[in-house]
């Protein structure tokens, strides 16, 4: 498998929650390499692009506004099979069922929170990769 860039997002829970450092710190102890890291306050129009698989879903309004309450921390992660690797460090979705040992399963905590609030995002394919560092890193 030859080396691949991953789209990864702290998203405003993990930044207002000061989880940027340890979310690093677990990227880059899997052996990932940070090629580019910012800090970045998104727009309606970058979300529409980056969500827009999800648009007319129940949830979308609801994750396009929790984007867009605070800034995020948007990464590019190199590293063989990086895709499917941080998929697997992230965890599945919804925090409150995420396995321990990944970043929602370890992080994430029952206050309630939606399941939106998941503190990272991570690219789902090739294409969506090179997609959203498309968006994220114009
Ligand atoms: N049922 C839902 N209710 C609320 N928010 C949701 C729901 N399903 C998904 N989301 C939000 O939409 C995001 C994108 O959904 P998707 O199904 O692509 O999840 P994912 O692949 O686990 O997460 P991501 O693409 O952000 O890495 C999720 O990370 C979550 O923030």
């Amino acid at each position: 498998m030859a080396i691949q860039r991953t789209l990864i997002l702290v998203k405003p829970d993990g930044v207002k929650r000061q989880l940027t450092g340890v979310i690093l710190a677990r990227i880059e102890a899997k052996g990932y390499t940070i090629a580019e890291l910012k800090q970045v306050s998104a727009t309606p129009q970058m979300l529409a692009e980056h969500y827009a698989e999800h648009e007319g879903k129940p949830f979308y309004q609801p994750l396009v506004d929790f984007m867009l309450s605070g800034p995020v921390v948007a990464i590019i992660a190199e590293g063989q099979n990086v895709i499917t690797g941080f998929r697997s460090l992230a965890g599945t979705t919804d925090p409150t069922t995420a396995a321990p040992g990944t970043i929602r399963g370890d992080l994430g905590r029952d206050w309630g929170l939606k399941v939106q609030q998941n503190l990272v995002h991570g690219s789902d394919s090739e294409e969506s990769a090179a997609r959203e560092i498309g968006i994220w890193f114009a």
